[in-house]
């Protein structure tokens, strides 16, 4: 945890034009109560308390710090109360390291049918069920204290792309109103945390009123919602160009679901700490595998020989162990062990990545390499 200095109003503009274009990237380490993260950091997605076709200390051996958890789909099944009898996401699923867990809102958008948004919160149907649920900032923030999470996400309203400068701005105006009642529900502890999240789309103005809103609220990091939601890259890009610097500069950022290789390099050189994304687990057990010479296909016909291994320098077992042509077999026949050398594979290139750049900063190298 480190703490904010305060940015005078004024002063907050000034930020914005400081800083020269890309010079932006910064490496550091979040201290928590369970353990460091190195930033720039990318988090796996272990949206039910499992990274998919992965154990956790194969997870670890990946090198990640940090990984992902989501309010909604836990507290649907098993329950938060379950978790926290039987001693917490950390003990239930055996990672002992930090754990971010989002807070429900963006998943019952995109995943439950029936809802209603009020004032109060969500009221939704459960996707498994059908059974009526409410997610509020006080109860995604009692559940994510129930999961144990080590950083706590503010309860928000990812504002939908494209949107309109008042649909932008009301729904910008919703989520600081529940940002500060987050606040108010957050079990503040040492060594754990609690992230607002900005919104406003693509308008700058509403950006900057969200900051400005949310740094009021004196969160342990921020981070940039409402983006990877089919603005495209270019897009995502522009409102990146300004948005990370209306964060206080010595607190975590943290650019939610992104992101493929390029639009981490890119948000990195604009100030972003932290990353999560479904890319390197979703994809792997769909047959790709990104490696230093792009993106393979395994299910490719040309691999069903290929007796060569994915990345020859690689230290994933799915290198070292296999070839092409096993994986693209065990993939065609949908096995079990492919998905889980596929997503082994694409955790360690992603976090390989990740170590690369903290060293190019650390080195104050520029790091434009295309991964
Ligand atoms: C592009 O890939 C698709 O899109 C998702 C990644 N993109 C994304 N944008 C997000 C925005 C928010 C937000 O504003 N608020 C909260 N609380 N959580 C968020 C989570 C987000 N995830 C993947 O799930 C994938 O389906
Ligand atoms: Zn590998």
């Amino acid at each position: 945890e480190v703490s904010i200095t305060k940015f005078p109003a004024d002063e907050r503009k000034i930020i914005a034009k400081a800083h020269d274009k890309y010079k932006k990237a910064r490496a550091g380490i979040i201290n928590t109560r369970h353990g460091q993260i190195h930033t720039p950091a990318f988090m796996p997605v272990g949206t039910k308390g499992t990274v998919k076709a992965m154990l956790p200390e194969s997870v670890q051996t990946t090198g990640a710090d940090i990984i992902l958890g989501n309010t909604y789909h836990l507290m649907l099944q098993p329950g938060a109360k379950r978790v926290f009898k039987l001693g917490g996401l950390h003990k239930f699923m055996n990672w002992s390291k930090p754990l971010l867990t989002d807070s429900g809102g963006f998943q019952v958008m995109s995943l439950s049918k029936l809802r209603k948004i009020t004032e109060e919160g969500v009221i939704f149907n459960s996707h498994i069920d059908g059974s009526k649920f409410m997610l509020s900032p006080e109860s995604s923030t009692e559940i994510q204290y129930l999961l144990g999470s080590t950083i706590t996400m503010a309860f928000d309203e990812c504002t939908p792309y494209p949107s309109t400068y008042e649909q932008a701005k009301s729904s910008m105006e919703l989520t600081s109103r529940w940002a500060k009642r987050s606040r108010k529900a957050f079990y503040s502890r040492d060594g754990y945390g609690q992230f607002g999240i900005i919104q406003g789309s693509i308008y700058n103005d509403l950006r900057l009123k969200s900051a400005l809103d949310l740094i009021e609220l004196d969160f342990e990091g921020y981070a940039i919602g409402g983006l990877a939601v089919g603005e495209g890259q270019e897009l995502m890009f522009k409102v990146l160009d300004y948005a990370p610097d209306l964060l206080p500069i010595n607190k975590p950022r943290y650019l939610m679901g992104v992101g493929k290789p390029a639009d981490i390099i890119g948000a990195v050189q604009r100030g972003i700490d932290m990353f999560d994304c479904v890319i390197p687990t979703r994809s792997g057990r769909n047959g790709q595998a990104f490696t230093k010479y792009g993106v393979v296909n395994i299910r490719n016909s040309k691999y069903k020989e290929d007796n060569t291994p994915l990345e020859e320098d690689c230290l994933c077992p799915a290198c070292k162990n296999y070839t092409k042509a096993y994986l693209h077999y065990l993939v065609k026949v949908k096995e079990i062990l492919g998905a889980m050398l596929m997503t082994w594979h694409n955790l360690m290139y992603f976090q390989k990545l990740m170590l690369r750049i903290r060293e190019y900063i650390a080195q104050g190298k520029d790091f434009d390499f295309i991964s």
